[in-house]
């Protein structure tokens, strides 16, 4: 069995996100907090992968660095070799809730991403629309409202919203956080097969061990407080999976690689706790 702690295969490839010595402070009633201290992560070309850590340790964070909703104290973060600033269309954002607008239909939803798009018509905007919305699942689903739609088909939609102006990287903070098991499960192999088809990126987010290794080519684990790079993990099982790799030998193995980990993180974090007591 091979468990990597470089990824043989990435490393000939072309890097697209790199993030070297990223830090990040925030100040709230005066007192600083490092969300992130001397991260260092990179994700190549078409590659999927997931920060994987306990609450608190800075996943969330990074992603909006990366989204560029919000600014690194320190360090080094490039997009294909360019520094981030700011939000921009080569990457596409999924958070948990799906935030859409209630007042527009599912396609007006997906279709408002591209007004800013000025080479396009308007009917032009609501092919694409459909087309992302048939993309996800939703053909025939294109002129329900929100409130009309299961929290499954809403993730769809937002799906949809972040794909439609096919950005390179696309960025999902625990994007089927809100969702029940079955759904969750149909919701990952559609991740998978966008993924598959689109070809872009993905900085997936989640706490669940699970769904990390099911879905990664790699895996970060992150230590809190200060947030940093506890572990690299490559996933090296063929894709795409399908829900009988969850049951190998390999699959287990790196389940129990990554739970010892965590509970490794655990019990520093009581002995830190402890201290300051
Ligand atoms: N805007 C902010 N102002 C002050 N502190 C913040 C802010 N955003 C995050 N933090 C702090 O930064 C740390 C990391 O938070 P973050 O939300 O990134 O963690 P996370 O790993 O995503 O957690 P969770 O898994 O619970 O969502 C936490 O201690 C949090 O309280």
């Amino acid at each position: 069995m091979a468990l990597h702690l470089v990824n043989e295969q990435a490393a000939s490839r072309e890097v697209m996100l790199r993030a070297e010595n990223v830090t990040k402070t925030f100040v709230s009633n005066k007192k600083e907090i490092t969300a992130l201290e001397r991260v260092d992560i990179t994700i190549y070309q078409q590659e999927f992968v997931s920060l994987l850590g306990p609450s608190g340790c800075g996943k969330s964070t990074f992603l909006r660095l990366v989204a560029g909703l919000d600014e690194k104290t320190d360090g080094v973060l490039t997009l294909n070799g360019s520094p981030i600033v700011g939000s921009g269309r080569d990457r596409g954002v999924v958070f948990q809730q799906y935030s859409l607008l209630p007042w527009m239909h599912a396609w007006e939803n997906v279709a408002f991403a591209l007004k800013k798009s000025k080479g396009m018509t308007g009917a032009q905007k609501k092919e694409m629309a459909f087309h992302f919305l048939e993309l996800v699942g939703l053909k025939g689903f294109e002129n329900h409202y929100p409130a009309q739609m299961s929290g499954g088909m809403q993730q769809r939609v937002a799906i949809a919203r972040a794909l439609v102006y096919r950005p390179k990287l696309l960025l999902m903070d625990e994007p089927f956080g809100a969702l029940d098991a079955q759904t969750r499960r149909d919701m990952q192999d559609l991740l998978m097969r966008i993924w598959s088809e689109e070809k872009c990126g993905v900085l997936f987010v989640t706490h669940d061990v699970d769904e990390a290794i099911y879905l990664s080519d790699r895996i970060y684990m992150m230590s809190a407080h200060p947030g940093r790079v506890a572990k690299e993990l490559t996933i090296d099982m063929r894709k795409p999976r399908d829900w009988n790799d969850m049951l190998s030998d390999q699959f287990v193995q790196y389940k129990r690689e990554i739970v010892s980990e965590l509970e490794r993180q655990k019990a520093i974090q009581k002995q830190a706790q402890q201290a300051k007591l």
